[in-house]
């Protein structure tokens, strides 16, 4: 019998081997197996075979977690179906499922004990010049130019010293390293301490997390010390007091690690809600409640339990399978994500369509809110995203502009999304650190016309190249950039099979395949990750050397946040874009870009944007010389007499301006 992966057909392997069971197909109804007359009367896990029997609590009878079924088609039966590569994980690791949805530190699984995200329990604190992380490179950011617009704009500060954030999160700022303050940071941190709104745009990698972070938890301290009462609408409603959204799940999971490290004994607690795979995806542990045999030898679970953390899960719901020779007669699912969120939450960091569900389902309300921070905030209010950020913010009970305090952060901020986010804001302050939408002069940037055809064969050579270059000819670090889901699927194939140890990630993965994905490349196991737009924002992996665009986006910005995942914090960084014909439309605001940040423009890509029929679509973030971003300074964005300069919101509660600009058409697929 192969292995199967699903969480029933590892109830069905598990009971299979432990009972010995025939191998009749019986598909036993509920009825029948009722009437049957068991073999045996309670399962036991082999591992607590020789205990005295107990019909305690669930735990007594862990049946071990769930499977990751990453490198599952290898040696097995796939229920996915494809065969994954996350080169070398599913060898001796056992799948690795105990280090997936549990394993993120702070859930602590039931406990009240505050998890220590730092691990620094039996740290003596060390001097602040030893803490340093060599690898930040500050310098890199000194004569970075920064403007700011809006009416009456607080002075920067220089150093965290001189920014009253709180002893508990001084310490939790030490604890991160961080000696000084990013120049996002250093304008962000004072602008958003006063209440004002902020719409901030600074490159990749400078640190932004911290700058919308540290304010939220800085007021939440101060909220706490005045005993802020919340309302009580039935026990199962919470009421956060600072929402953080972000577009896709891993980087909501980043936010909320971050989150949780800064908030370390701050007394203000950050809980994360993503979700939305199905049931078998989400199981993070599975227990035989009680399990019987008919006549014939079949297993029959007569109630299963579920330990799952997805929210979409309601706590305690029946089900009824029947697959082959196994039936399984309830299921109780034990939501630990419920349950957590039900034990109260301060700062919840989602993404909007999990958050749409929980806002339905009356699991949470906004009526609190003090803070929202939209991370990635062009990508939340472009075609994808808007419906649903628009539905938060607007139609459900947030307090309006005004009432609340909104912070808008990007690397890339096209003058439309601006003039859409208006609708959020009140007298808002436009930071920009740096030129709006530029790439940091950290990355190298290099361009090379490969035509379709030689596209893999280009990007053999380069990894060859890399490892032969690489310590101990180990594989660097590298993200591949691909259009399409199946192109995604297919590179990796393809490399895997040339001995290059690749993963991918994409929507169409399922969300433990994704973070599995994400922990081997991380963790250099897999250091080739294939991925579609999905990773192409936020996410803080270190030591990622080089980011090749095998395919390039349509859209410049796309690009800009593309390569910004190396070359962050300081540090130096490679990208690699394959051009050809099919990316004409890019050639202009590539040049302009890498002219910017000061790489050196092929002329070959000079003569293609200089091509009258290319280039005209294809808008840069912000546009314009520097000092000309914030788009209440430029007279065509101004709606009839009203002066959006000042920054009072036009157009809340009003429907959407409608932006169709040419933004996402070619991206909308990778980002679920
Ligand atoms: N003041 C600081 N000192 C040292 N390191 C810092 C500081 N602030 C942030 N960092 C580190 O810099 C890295 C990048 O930060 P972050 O992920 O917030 O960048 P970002 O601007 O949000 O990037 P992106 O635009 O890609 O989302 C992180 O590893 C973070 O821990």
């Amino acid at each position: 019998m192969n292995k199967k992966n699903s969480w029933a057909d590892l109830a069905a392997n598990s009971a299979a081997e432990n009972i010995n069971a025939g191998s009749s197909a019986n598909n036993g109804s509920v009825g029948a197996t009722s009437a049957a007359s068991p073999s045996r009367s309670t399962y036991v896990p082999p591992h607590l075979r020789n205990r005295a029997p107990s019909s305690g609590p669930p735990a007594a009878a862990y049946s071990g977690p769930a499977s990751n079924n990453d490198r599952s088609g290898y040696g097995g039966g796939s229920l996915l179906g494809v065969p994954r590569n996350d080169f070398r994980s599913g060898y001796g690791s056992g799948g690795g499922r105990a280090g997936g949805l549990g394993n993120r530190g702070g859930w602590d699984r039931g406990r009240e004990r505050e998890v220590n995200p730092f691990g620094d329990d039996d740290e003596t604190e060390q001097p602040f010049s030893e803490q340093e992380n060599t690898g930040i490179n500050f310098d890199a950011y000194e004569d970075i130019p920064v403007e700011t617009s809006g009416e009456n704009v607080p002075p920067a500060v220089n150093t965290f010293a001189e920014i009253d954030l709180g002893e508990a999160l001084n310490l939790n700022i030490r604890r991160c390293k961080y000696v000084k303050p990013t120049p996002v940071q250093r304008h962000a941190i004072p602008i958003s301490l006063t209440g004002r709104d902020l719409m901030a745009c600074a490159q990749t990698g400078s640190g932004k997390t911290a700058a919308f972070c540290f304010p939220i938890i800085s007021g939440i301290m101060k909220m706490q010390d005045q005993s802020v009462q919340r309302p009580l609408r039935g026990a199962r409603t919470v009421y956060p007091l600072a929402l953080i959204l972000s577009p896709t799940r891993e980087l909501s999971m980043q936010i909320h690690e971050e989150a949780k490290k800064f908030s370390y004994q701050t007394g203000v607690k950050a809980v994360v809600a993503y979700g939305g795979a199905p049931i078998h995806q989400q199981v993070l542990y599975y227990y035989f409640l009680d399990l019987q045999l008919t006549p014939h030898g079949s297993p029959v679970i007569l109630s299963l339990l579920l330990v799952s953390r997805d929210l979409a899960l309601p706590s305690f719901q029946f089900y009824v399978f029947d697959q082959k020779s196994l039936v399984v007669l309830s299921v109780k699912v034990l939501n630990t994500a419920l349950r957590e969120l039900e034990r109260g939450v301060d700062i919840l960091v989602a993404t909007p369509g999990r958050l749409v569900d929980l806002l339905e389902r009356a699991r949470v309300s906004l009526q609190m809110i003090k803070y929202l921070a939209l991370d990635e905030a062009d990508r939340m209010l472009d075609m994808g995203f808007e419906p649903q950020i628009r539905k938060i913010v607007e139609q459900m009970d947030m307090p309006p502009p005004g009432l609340r305090q909104t912070m808008l952060f990007s690397a890339t901020f096209p003058k439309e999304i601006q003039r859409l986010a208006s609708d959020f804001l009140a007298s808002y302050i436009f930071l920009a650190v740096g030129r709006v939408g530029s790439s940091t002069d950290l990355i190298a940037q290099r361009v090379e016309f490969v035509h379709e055809s030689d596209k893999r064969s280009h990007l053999m050579d380069l990894l060859h190249a890399q490892r032969a270059n690489g310590v101990q000819g180990k594989q660097a670090l590298t993200l591949v950039f691909v259009e399409t889901k199946k192109g995604a699927d297919s590179l990796e194939h393809w490399l895997y099979s040339n001995n290059l140890p690749a993963t991918t990630i994409h929507g169409d993965r399922s969300q433990q395949e994704r973070e599995h994905a994400l922990r081997s490349f991380k963790s250099g196991n897999t250091p080739i990750l294939v991925a579609t737009d999905v990773a192409a924002r936020g996410l803080d992996i270190p030591h990622v050397a080089h980011v090749v665009n095998f395919d390039l986006p349509n859209d410049i910005d796309d690009y800009v946040h593309r390569i910004g995942r190396t070359g962050r914090a300081g540090n130096s960084g490679l990208a690699t874009a394959f051009f050809n014909e099919g990316n004409a439309s890019l050639a202009r605001p590539l040049s302009e870009l890498m002219q910017e940040a000061n790489q050196e423009v092929p002329a070959w890509l000079s003569r293609y944007a200089a091509r009258p029929s290319f280039g005209g679509k294809n808008r840069r973030s912000g546009g314009g010389r520097f000092g000309g971003r914030d788009f209440r300074r430029d007279s065509s964005f101004n709606r009839g007499s009203s002066d959006y300069y000042g920054g009072s919101s036009g157009g809340y509660g009003g429907a959407s301006g409608g932006y169709g600009g040419g933004h996402g058409s070619g991206v909308t697929s990778a980002w679920d």
